[in-house]
């Protein structure tokens, strides 16, 4: 077998400066977000998630009658077609969730006749589309898995508001809904994380922006990214108890676990995201009268920073804060997904305004060249 030379393979990509992006920006040494220049603890203080979404995709934050107009253009789409929703149906329940959105996306895209349309109004339409339709598969699939009837969106909600009415049939107090616009608002956009850099490879071949959501699906599902939300769940509900999390941090660490909801490929002091998610993870403690929860995350959270000085990233708090408005734990990637609609999108047509393929070199590290042999003279195993 070859070697692989040290210096000019970057393992995961890391340290790659793989392109430029007006979208948002990390800086690392600080540990801040900006998208498109605004802080996002201030948008996440100041804005709607509707606001946040048009800000992304057209560059500067809605003026009062761009607002009105693209939020009644949200509220009008929500409805999925029949077609979509039998699609859904056929399903078997036992499919993860994220499954289920990867196929409802492929559908809308199968249906739409503007699918290969590459201009720039007819991409915005089919993010919009995305974006207003997503919640009404997210919250349908929530109440299937609970032997419940689809409820439809009320056009005289705002999204994150008619999200929870599609999902439990009523909206809850407006700090909850807040804390939830919160969350979407911090887990809209993050540059080239591995989803959005997977949307990014398919739109760069000329291809349509159903395939590539499709793709930037299959990246956040995993465990190491947008699955880890979830996996934070199941640890916390696994520990149990505030006195229990040193001893089961040891033991996972001994046991070379990665602990799920800690850990950044970028940020090294921090996650910019992570004080103002646990500020509504607070707020929703309180409301709900989780103390022993908060005390668990907390205690989770010093335990590994003693043992491992590794901060934890938005999926840590981010999960038991669904917990706490009453989501179920396989819906909490799908909700990063809603939110995360918005950044794949604005990269995918960044991306096909750019027109260039990615396509990288691998420095091979394969058997040596050798000569095809006849059958009878090749070596099993
Ligand atoms: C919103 C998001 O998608 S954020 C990411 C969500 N994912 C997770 O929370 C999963 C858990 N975290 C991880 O697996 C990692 O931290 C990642 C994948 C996010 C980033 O990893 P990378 O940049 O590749 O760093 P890498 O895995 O090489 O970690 C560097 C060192 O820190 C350790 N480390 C990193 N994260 C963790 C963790 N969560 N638990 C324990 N150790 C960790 C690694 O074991 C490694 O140690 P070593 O140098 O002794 O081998
Ligand atoms: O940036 C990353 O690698 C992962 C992340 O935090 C995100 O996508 O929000």
């Amino acid at each position: 077998m070859a070697k692989a030379s040290e210096t000019s393979v970057h393992k995961g990509l890391a340290g790659v400066v793989a392109g430029t992006t007006e979208i948002s920006m990390i800086d690392e040494a600080t540990s801040s977000l900006t998208y498109r220049g605004y802080p996002v603890q201030e948008l996440a203080t100041s804005c709607s998630f509707e606001e946040v979404a048009y800000l992304l995709w057209y560059g500067d934050l809605p003026t009062e009658s761009q607002l009105e107009a693209f939020g009644s253009r949200e509220r009008a789409t929500r409805t999925l077609n029949r077609g979509t929703l039998e699609v859904l149906r056929r399903i078997p329940e036992s499919t993860h969730p994220m499954d289920v959105l990867r196929t409802a996306i492929s559908h809308l895209g199968s249906d739409d006749p503007a699918e290969d349309d590459p201009s720039l109004p007819a991409q915005h339409a089919m993010a919009e589309a995305m974006m207003a339709r997503l919640p009404t598969v997210v919250a349908a699939d929530h109440r299937r898995r609970h032997g419940l009837e689809t409820i439809n969106p009320d056009p005289e909600l705002g999204l994150a508001a008619n999200f929870f009415h599609m999902c439990f049939g009523e909206v809850p107090e407006p700090e909850v809904v807040r804390a939830f616009e919160v969350s979407l608002i911090l887990y809209a956009e993050h540059s080239f994380n591995a989803s959005t850099f997977a949307g990014r490879v398919v739109a760069s071949t000329r291809s349509d922006i159903y395939s590539s959501v499709t793709a930037c699906i299959g990246a956040l599902k995993g465990s190491l990214h947008g699955g880890a939300n979830e996996q934070v769940m199941f640890m916390l509900e696994e520990i149990g108890t505030a006195d229990r999390a040193a001893e089961w941090v040891q033991r996972a660490l001994d046991d070379g676990l990665k602990i799920m909801g800690f850990g950044h490929r970028v940020y090294k002091h921090g996650d910019s995201r992570v004080p103002t998610m646990m500020a509504a993870l607070e707020r929703m403690a309180d409301i709900r009268g989780a103390g022993e929860l908060m005390d668990l995350v907390r205690a989770v959270e010093e335990a590994v920073m003693e043992r491992t000085g590794i901060y934890p990233n938005l999926d840590y708090p981010s999960g038991p804060a669904y917990r706490l408005m009453g989501f179920d734990i396989p819906a909490f990637t799908p909700l990063f997904a809603m939110a995360r609609m918005i950044g794949w999108t604005a990269h995918i047509v960044e991306q096909k305004e750019e027109d260039a393929l990615i396509r990288p070199l691998s420095e091979y590290v394969g058997r040596e060249r050798r000569p095809v042999p006849v059958p009878a003279q090749r070596e099993g195993d």
